[in-house]
This record gives structure tokens, C-alpha cells and sequence, in this order.
């Protein structure tokens, strides 16, 4: 943004410069473009995390590899970033299933052909295209039992009652070692979480640092717990957290219905129990 400014500040005439509607839209897309995105990822992943929390077991393996019990240091950028897998894995996991964008629209300003694996497609001009991505990260046929070598032992153990393709299964993005690529790369244009092409976030690798360290810090020295309500067993916090992320709604990004109204919808209680 500030780059954007100055590069404004800087025009010779002022009819190059960003007008101070432009500034005010561009001011407005990069918040909302910027901080609703990641949020809502970072408590989907929070949710996801506490409705499995084996998967927080599997996250401690490496956050405790990455920053050994009782350092002292600040975990550094260039040193912990590259090595991060797992919670990686778990980011792109949680886009997948939960994309804060779920459909991208497209308007041809000409008549245009498409040339598809199912053929050509006469687009005439005005059309508009939805991108539904939700299909495309839970195809079927793209999905289901990749990288199974990476699960942890238990998930095969697992009364498993989705589709894996709709399971929240952070390891498929793992690949084994003797692939040098250490995240899963999903075929072309069945992962959108960021769009694609020209148009792509620019904010990507800013999200993903952000996510990364706030996992990483969170679960340096804490667990994640849901905690029951009024007497539930541990089934019935299971089925209401599955309840509620169930209950999606795109508004500006997707949320999870009412949580952030916590007052009057009870939201969802959360407990960080220190970590040993
Ligand atoms: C998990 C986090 C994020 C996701 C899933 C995400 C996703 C997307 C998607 C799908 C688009 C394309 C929308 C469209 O073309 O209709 C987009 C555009 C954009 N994103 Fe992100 N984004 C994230 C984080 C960020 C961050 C952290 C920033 C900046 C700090 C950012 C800045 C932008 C901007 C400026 C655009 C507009 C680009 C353009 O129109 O050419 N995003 N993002």
C-alpha cells in the first residue's frame, strides 16, 4: 500500500495520481482482501483443530522439532518459514475445505471461445462466469487417498465416516521424501483458494506467514480444547462443533454462522491449556 501511495505522491500530473475515491477503494479492498481472509482461515483452523485434536499431536511433532521445549528464542523468519510443513499442510487443508472466497466471477468484455477438456465453448460477450470453488477442492475424482503414506498411524485406524475428499486430512498435502516438492501440488485449476493467473492474491505469502506464526506461537506452549456445555459428552461437543462449521455463510469471506456474535449466540468456548 505504501508503494502504491508513493508511486501515487510521485505522478507529475495530477490526473495520474489515484483519485481520493481510488485511494479510499484500494484502502478498502486491501483491509478486507487482507485481514478478513486470513482471520477467518486462521479460526476455521482453530476449529478444525479443536474438533480433531489428534492433529494437534501430529502439529506439536513438528512445532517442538522447529523450536525446541525451553528455547528462549524468537522464532526467526528466514530460519522457521522454509521448514514449515505440517502447518502448512494444515493452512492449505483448512482453504481447501473451508475457501474464505468459495466463487470467482468473471465477465467477457468480447465474444470469446473456450477451449475445455470437454470441448469448445462459445462465450458470447456480457457473459459471466462463476468459478465454483468449493467443487472443484472436493472433485472426487481429484482428491480422495493422496499421500495416504504421510498419515499418521492412527488415521488408518479410524472409523472414518466421509469421503476422504471431505475429511479434514492435513497429511494429503505432505509428499513423501523422494519427492523433491515437499507440499502436495493439486492439478491445475482444482486448488483456486488464491484465484489464478493475472488476478492471483497478491497477498498469498503474506497470509501464509501470517498463519504460520500464529499457529506456531499458539500451540508452542498450548493445547486447543472446545469446552463442553451444560454436561455434554465429549460425542456431543464433536457433533455441535460439526454443527456450526457446517453452517457457513459467504458475507464478505465465509464465516461460520453467528460465531462472531458471541454475546448473543453463545459463539463457541475455546480453552489454551498450557502445554507441559
Ligand atoms: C487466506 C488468505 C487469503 C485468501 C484465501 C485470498 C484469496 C484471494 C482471492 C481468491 C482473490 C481473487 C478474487 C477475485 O479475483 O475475485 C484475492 C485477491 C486479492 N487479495 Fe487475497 N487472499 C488472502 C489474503 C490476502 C492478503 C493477506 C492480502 C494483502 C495483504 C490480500 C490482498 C489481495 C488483493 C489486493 C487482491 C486483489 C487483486 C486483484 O484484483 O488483482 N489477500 N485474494
Amino acid at each position: 500500500m505504501s508503494q502504491l501511495l508513493q508511486a501515487s505522491a510521485e505522478q507529475e500530473n495530477a490526473e495520474d495520481s489515484l483519485s481520493e475515491e481510488e485511494l479510499n477503494g484500494n484502502l478498502f479492498l486491501f483491509t478486507a482482501a487482507g485481514f478478513e481472509t486470513t482471520a477467518n482461515t486462521i479460526s476455521y483452523a482453530i476449529m478444525l483443530l479443536a474438533r480433531h485434536p489428534r492433529w494437534q499431536e501430529w502439529l506439536f511433532e513438528e512445532v517442538d522439532s522447529l523450536i525446541p521445549t525451553g528455547a528462549s528464542e524468537v522464532p526467526e523468519y528466514t530460519s522457521i518459514v522454509p521448514r514449515v510443513t505440517r502447518i502448512m499442510a494444515v493452512m492449505l487443508e483448512t482453504l481447501r475445505l473451508y475457501s474464505p472466497i468459495i466463487r470467482i466471477l468473471r465477465t467477457n468484455d468480447a465474444a470469446q471461445e473456450l477451449n475445455t477438456s470437454k470441448g469448445m465453448i462459445q462465450l458470447p460477450a456480457n457473459s459471466t462466469v462463476t468459478i465454483n470453488i468449493i467443487s472443484l477442492h472436493l472433485d472426487p475424482e481429484v482428491w480422495p487417498d493422496i499421500n495416504q503414506c504421510s498419515d499418521p498411524p492412527w488415521v488408518a485406524a479410524e472409523n472414518q465416516v466421509l469421503p476422504d475428499e471431505s475429511a479434514f486430512r492435513p497429511s494429503r498435502w505432505i509428499n513423501p521424501d523422494t519427492v523433491p516438492r515437499r507440499l502436495y501440488q493439486p492439478p491445475k485449476g482444482y486448488f483456486l483458494t488464491w484465484s489464478y493467473g493475472p488476478r492471483v492474491c497478491p497477498g498469498q505469502k503474506m497470509a501464509q506467514v501470517e498463519f504460520v506464526a500464529v499457529i506456531l506461537k499458539l500451540l508452542q506452549h498450548h493445547r486447543i480444547d472446545a469446552i463442553p456445555i451444560a454436561g455434554e459428552e465429549r460425542e456431543d461437543v464433536e457433533q455441535r462443533l460439526d454443527k456450526v462449521m457446517s453452517g457457513c455463510i459467504p458475507k464478505m469471506t465465509l464465516v461460520m454462522e453467528g460465531i462472531y456474535d458471541a454475546r448473543k449466540t453463545g459463539g463457541v468456548p475455546i480453552r489454551l491449556t498450557r502445554r507441559n
